[in-house]
């Protein structure tokens, strides 16, 4: 299944080489740009269908995804679970519910994301949700490509485990290397 997965990945030319500053500050010779498998729904509910299955034994009340990487598979596995996708989004910085998304008190979610690096934005989503009283049970993904040893405090839920290298800054081989320029494909500002 992670075959055919990767294999959707590269033929719609998600599957990037190249050098990029990824969203927590660290660099990378890869980067999986979901934006480019979503542009094709059919192929958005063939790479969500393993994680949707993993999801089917949770009492989940909605799904909720982090602006902008994490909409579209929100509403895909919404779609795909029968239940009510939002999302939050960043204002002056701060990431929020807006848009008159509600939760209510005890509600159960799960987080979407389409990749997973640091789990950074993870956890800020989740520390949002809690705040406004949601019970947090995970984080659903396409592409898990967390470092091992790289843990954060719920489940992560995943259509593919990657192995893909994300350095410091200072200890990236293609800055040493100093042939390919670094590129910045995510909107979130560096911390
Ligand atoms: O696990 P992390 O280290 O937090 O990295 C993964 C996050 O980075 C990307 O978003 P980005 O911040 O680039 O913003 P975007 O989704 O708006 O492009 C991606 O969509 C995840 O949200
Ligand atoms: O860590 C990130 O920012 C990141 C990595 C990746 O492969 N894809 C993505 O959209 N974001």
């Amino acid at each position: 299944m992670s075959q055919e997965i990767l294999e959707i990945l590269k033929e719609t030319d998600a599957f990037l080489e190249g050098h990029f500053l990824l969203s927590s500050g660290k660099h990378s010779d890869q980067y999986v740009q979901c934006a480019k498998v979503l542009r094709f729904p059919d192929k958005a509910a063939k790479v969500l269908a393993p994680v949707v299955e993993q999801l089917k034994t949770l009492d989940i009340d909605k799904v909720v995804g982090p602006a902008m990487g994490g909409v579209i598979v929100s509403y895909e596995i919404g779609r795909q679970l029968g239940k009510e996708s939002i999302f939050t989004e960043r204002k002056d910085g701060e990431m929020q519910l807006r848009r008159g998304f509600e939760i209510k008190p005890g509600e159960k979610v799960i987080i979407t994301e389409d990749v997973v690096t640091t789990g950074k934005s993870t956890i800020e989503t989740k520390k949002v949700l809690e705040a406004l009283g949601a019970e947090v049970l995970g984080v659903a993904c396409i592409a898990d490509r967390r470092a091992p040893g790289v843990e954060i405090d719920m489940p992560i839920y995943s259509s593919i485990k990657l192995e893909i290298t994300a350095w410091d800054a200072k200890d990236c081989p293609v800055c040493k290397a100093g042939k390919i320029q670094l590129v910045k494909p995510g909107s979130r500002g560096n911390a």
